[in-house]
């Protein structure tokens, strides 16, 4: 005791300090358990090597923060050089596999999908965001078998022809603002550009809204389902790519988002924000579907699939999964079938001849006055050869979406372990030399035989890389082929495509007009002229007389 009586022992420290030292420290304690677990103990049972790549430049971090995340495909093609077709390391605690060749991939993605069909969500974090309602996000689970299903039944190839009376009517429409758009006066081309790419989204995002849930859309960029669809795919993009993905499963960071004042933590606004924003996508149309199935009218697929359900007397986990399917098939469809279409002027501005050779085929198959429609598609192998070229070009997701192994793999003598994140390449893939000559040009020709018949090796949709592998391949990929074939058809059918610009001779840099993160789209197209083949009335009749024709 002092003399004043005050007692000398040491302050107690507060809760405030001692909350986070606790947080700190517990974090610290997983992240050396787990890296004690997984690389000590973890090699000592299994003597096979991990797979070839670059030394982790922090012990406890591994790569966490030091791994390219702006266009990375590039970079990992060029890692390819030094450490072949795989490429292994670590963020913190997740091993990740880069997979660089078709062989590879088929290996593990195709040959070996029960075991490499998870996704690497699923934490608390995910929860807490409700991705786990999202059918491309959510883990390998009953529950997404399920919803699985329900997509596959309303979307696979044979029940991808009820997609086509809104395909047809919303690119005709499209097809109707070219016309407006080449008309009307503009002294700056880039503008045209610029409104010729949010008139591909509203066509893009239109037919998936107006099928789906029976609404109709005037502009992808002005209206609030559209535009939160794009929104939630541009907050995911950056957990699609290798490593991004890793901050979610820190230990406890939901309650970061949960209980950060926004206004102080950008984490905490971003990740509230996802799921406002995915909440919204989830909900708003399936309740005007709703009222729309109320009133009697129900041509839409959701409140057809809700009616039945209804009919079969059926359960609240059906209606949720019709929800699930909805708002994921909007949300998936935002911007992978705005890049190809995008993709696909960008490849005319800069070949025309592949433009002219598509017109002269388009023009003897059909014969004067004649729009494009699905009967067609057989007949005219210049346009499908193009078609999978702009796949091929320029992938919508060029490092694919992030699988997640559930067991060991041992492939090549290397041992991938249970866990592991994988990420195909998609860009190398489609991009590899001794497959495809001269990969960087866009050459038609490549999917025809000397005489000009489409190849009977890439018939089947499956070979399309850009549409992924495995279990989780693209589950849209027959309605997003029959949207993508149309489009480009009946532009080439009825438009010129050209580029306008200073210097002729210019080289044009198109990687400068790509997004740089997942889900890669051009955000214009550069001096981009569009002309109607024919003229306004003729084209009208034209689309009109097409009007009925699937
Ligand atoms: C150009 C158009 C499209 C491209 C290039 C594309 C590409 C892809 C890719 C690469 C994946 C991941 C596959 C994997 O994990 O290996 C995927 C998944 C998916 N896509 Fe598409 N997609 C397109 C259009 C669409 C459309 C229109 C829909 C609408 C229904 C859709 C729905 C989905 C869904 C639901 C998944 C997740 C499947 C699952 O995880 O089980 N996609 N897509």
């Amino acid at each position: 005791m002092t003399s004043s009586g005050e007692s000398m022992l040491p302050a107690r420290p507060s809760l405030s300090i001692l909350i986070p030292t606790a947080f700190v420290a517990s974090l610290w304690c997983y992240i050396a358990f787990n890296l004690i677990y997984r690389h000590i103990l973890g090699q000592r049972t299994n003597r096979l090597p991990y797979p070839p790549g670059p030394l982790s430049p922090n012990l406890l971090l591994g790569h966490y923060g030091k791994v390219p995340m702006k266009k990375p495909w590039f970079d990992y093609m060029e890692m390819g050089k030094t450490y072949g077709e795989l490429i292994y390391f670590r963020t913190l605690w997740d091993n990740i596999l880069v997979i660089n060749s078709a062989e590879a991939t088929y290996e593990i993605m195709e040959k070996q999908a029960r075991i490499t069909s998870d996704r690497p969500f699923g934490n608390a974090l995910d929860r807490f965001t409700n991705w786990d309602q999202n059918t491309a996000l959510s883990v390998y689970s009953e529950a997404w078998r399920r919803t699985r299903r329900t997509f596959h039944q309303n979307f696979r190839s044979e029940a991808a022809v009820k997609f086509h009376p809104v395909q047809v009517e919303k690119i005709h429409k499209f097809l109707k603002s070219l016309i407006e758009l080449s008309e009307s006066p503009c002294s700056d081309k880039q503008t045209h550009s610029d409104q010729l790419v949010n008139y591909i989204s509203t066509l893009s995002q239109g037919i998936m809204i107006k099928s789906v849930y029976g609404i109709e859309i005037q502009s992808a960029t002005n209206e609030a389902l559209p535009k939160a669809a794009r929104e939630f795919a541009d907050l995911v993009e950056e957990s699609l790519l290798p490593g991004g993905s890793t901050y979610r499963s820190i230990p406890f960071v939901h309650l970061w988002a949960w209980l950060a004042p926004s206004m102080l933590s950008k984490f905490a606004r971003v990740q509230r924000n996802t799921k406002e924003t995915w909440n919204m996508v989830r909900g708003e149309p399936f309740k005007e579907a709703m009222k729309a199935l109320k009133s009697g009218n129900h041509s839409s697929l959701v409140g057809e699939l809700i009616s039945q359900n209804e009919v079969r007397g059926g359960s609240a986990e059906e209606v949720d999964r019709i929800k699930n399917m909805g708002s994921t098939a909007v949300s998936a469809a935002a911007d992978t079938t705005a890049s190809a279409t995008t993709t696909f002027y960008i490849a005319l501005i800069l070949y025309p001849e592949v433009q002219s050779k598509a017109q002269e085929e388009l023009d003897k198959v059909l014969g004067p006055g004649r729009i494009p429609s699905f009967k067609d598609r057989k007949h005219l192998p210049y346009v499908e050869a193009i078609y999978r070229e702009v796949m091929r070009w320029h992938p919508a997701l060029p490092i694919g979406f992030p699988h997640k192994s559930t067991e060991d793999i041992i492939y090549k003598g290397y041992l991938i372990p249970k866990g592991t994140l994988i990420h195909a390449n998609i860009w190398a893939i489609t991009h590899n030399p001794d497959q495809y000559t001269s990969p960087e040009k866009f050459i038609p020709e490549r999917y025809l035989n000397k005489d000009g018949s489409f190849n009977e090796k890439y018939v089947n949709i499956n070979t399309i890389d850009a549409y992924g592998y495995g279990r989780r391949v693209c589950v849209g990929r027959h309605v997003a082929d029959d949207t993508l074939w149309l489009t480009m058809a009946s532009i080439l059918a009825t438009m010129n495509v050209s580029r306008v610009c200073e210097d002729e001779s210019e080289v044009l840099d198109i990687e400068k007009y790509y997004t740089d993160a997942a889900l890669c789209h051009p955000h214009t197209i550069p001096g981009c002229k569009v002309e109607p083949r024919l003229s306004k009335n003729e084209l009208e009749m034209m689309l009109d007389q097409g009007k009925d024709e699937y």
